[in-house]
């Protein structure tokens, strides 16, 4: 890259014909990358001609430059001449509104997103914790835990608790998992590899996502150089429409040697309607667009089948997990095509509202497919806010729980504020445990709940009829 290309040159390339931008010193021709950018074209289009760094770096790693076919890297900034004004651009993402109190101050998940709340930007707020239309399902999958009650035991000794476990064969310290989340760096720069390192501190699995702004590569060699005991790190598949692309990130992912297991997504064929999202992305240039464009690269045809062409990719030894699961038939269906895991979630209520809270997902699993909890690992994801939360679903037969939200909301301090996010779990859960008579995990089963507010609404049959009503649309005459 011998090349030195002035700025002059570089501001001529400012349209879709010819998409030039500069990115730490270095010039890149995106024309032909701009229209499939996961991030929709626009965001391109607006850096076209001009140095893109910080709108660049607010929300990737280097890495992603790094996929570029050498030919689009044309060379390197001529600094020598002053740069034309207005050239470099602002960031899009603005600073954080408002001083953090002292992390010390923050001593549970309420706190920690209340903070979020008065200091995230307005787009990273809406990003995160936006769901789906009303958010119905968001709030229920927090608000079912509240309507399952614990039964404790008394006189147990209880004096000292373990909350270690494993998953999928590998040992972890505590049962709450990092649950893959995209673009984490609009929440801290650091982003996946402070969550990496906090989760390798303290034993906890990592789920890095497919739309993960540090690569997989990047986190395991930032959590390598943090610890020396890794925590077991796994990868998030979304399909791209490309197939060819995911199978290169998949046999990347795979032949790096460190995967714990790869989590198909499965409750997300299409982005749900998140209307703060749309909201603060509203934008007067584009009138007629409905909102930022998230996920249209995202393969909405994947079906049961292709599974077998995950596993083909992956080989027979790295487990392959099912993200997404909203129904025991699915389950069932899920063990039938030979996956290791499921994961009861659905998106933490950001894909389709009204959906059923996932702790109601794993009763149905409990009453209609109980075996699935012996053929695989179960999973489950959504609204846990405390450690009684955490104690519920693994009383209900999971083996460990994702947090989505909560690990973002630690994130916001960076990596000491996902320690202390994962701590003040870990401590809520041992003294749930403590006060339930209960001294390791595996002693926990559903005699220690009482579900009865909620069990008229869990299914009572693998059945895919409605129970009473048969209608069928009738044959269309046309
Ligand atoms: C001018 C350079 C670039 C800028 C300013 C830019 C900016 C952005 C922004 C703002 C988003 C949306 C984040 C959100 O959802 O809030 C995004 C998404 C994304 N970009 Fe870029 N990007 C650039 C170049 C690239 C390049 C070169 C690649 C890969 C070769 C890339 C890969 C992605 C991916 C995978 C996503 C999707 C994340 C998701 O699914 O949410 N970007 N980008
Ligand atoms: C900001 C954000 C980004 C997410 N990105 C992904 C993703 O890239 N892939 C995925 O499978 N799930 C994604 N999820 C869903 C989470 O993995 C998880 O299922 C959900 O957040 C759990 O609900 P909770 O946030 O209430 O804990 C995302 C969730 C949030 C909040």
């Amino acid at each position: 890259m011998a090349l030195t290309i002035s700025a002059h040159e570089v501001s001529k390339h400012n349209s879709l014909d010819s998409l030039w931008t500069v990115v730490d010193g270095v010039v890149y021709d995106l024309t032909e990358f701009a229209p499939s950018h996961p991030g929709g074209v626009n965001i391109i289009l607006e850096y076209a001609g001009r140095d893109a760094t910080a709108a660049y770096s607010a929300v990737h790693s280097p890495f992603f430059l790094t996929t570029l076919p050498p030919s689009k890297i044309l060379g390197r900034l001529d600094t020598s001449a002053p740069l034309p004004a207005m050239w470099i651009a602002t960031p899009s993402l603005p600073p954080l509104t408002a001083d953090k109190p002292p992390l010390y101050t923050v001593i549970s998940s309420h706190d920690f997103l209340r903070v979020a709340l008065a200091s995230f930007p307005l787009k990273t707020l809406a990003f995160v914790t936006g769901a789906a239309t009303d958010l119905l399902t968001h709030r229920r999958n927090a608000s079912a835990y509240a309507d399952i009650t614990l039964r404790p035991r008394a006189l147990i000794d209880v004096s000292s608790v373990r909350i270690h476990t494993s998953i999928l064969g590998h040992r972890v310290q505590t049962p709450i998992f990092c649950a893959p989340t995209g673009n984490s760096k609009s929440v801290h720069p650091d982003g996946e590899l402070a969550l990496g390192r906090a989760c390798s501190a303290l034993g906890a699995a990592q789920v890095v996502s497919t739309a993960a702004s540090y690569s997989l590569s990047e986190v395991i060699d930032a959590t390598k150089a943090a610890s020396s005991t890794p925590h077991p790190i796994f990868f998030q598949l979304y399909v791209d429409r490309d197939r060819a692309k995911s199978e290169r990130f998949l046999r990347a992912a795979a032949a790096r040697g460190h995967l714990a297991g790869v989590f198909v997504t499965v409750d997300a064929p299409v982005v749900g309607k998140r209307e703060a999202d749309q909201r603060a992305h509203s934008d007067a240039a584009n009138p007629r667009a409905l909102g930022p464009v998230r996920g249209h690269y995202i393969d909405s045809s994947l079906a049961w089948d292709d599974l077998r062409w995950v596993r083909a990719i992956v080989g027979a030894e790295i487990p392959i997990l099912l993200k997404g699961v909203q129904s025991a038939a699915d389950a069932v269906r899920a063990v039938r095509a030979g996956v290791q895991g499921i994961v009861v979630s659905n998106h933490g209520g950001r894909s389709l509202d009204t959906a059923p809270a996932s702790v109601l997902v794993l009763l149905e699993l409990q009453r209609c497919c109980p075996e699935v909890f012996d053929k695989v690992e179960v999973f489950v994801d959504g609204g846990i806010m405390r450690g009684t939360d955490v104690f519920k679903a693994l009383c209900l037969g999971a083996r460990a729980v994702g947090v989505g939200r909560g690990f973002l909301y630690g994130l916001n301090y960076g990596e000491e504020g996902v320690k202390r996010f994962i701590e003040i779990m870990n401590d809520e859960l041992e003294t749930t445990m403590k006060n339930c008579g209960v001294t390791s995990l595996d002693q926990v089963y559903p005699g220690l709940l009482n579900t009865r507010a909620v069990d008229h609404l869990i299914p009572d049959s693998l059945s895919e009829e409605h129970p009473y009503a048969k209608w069928r649309p009738r044959q269309s005459k046309l």
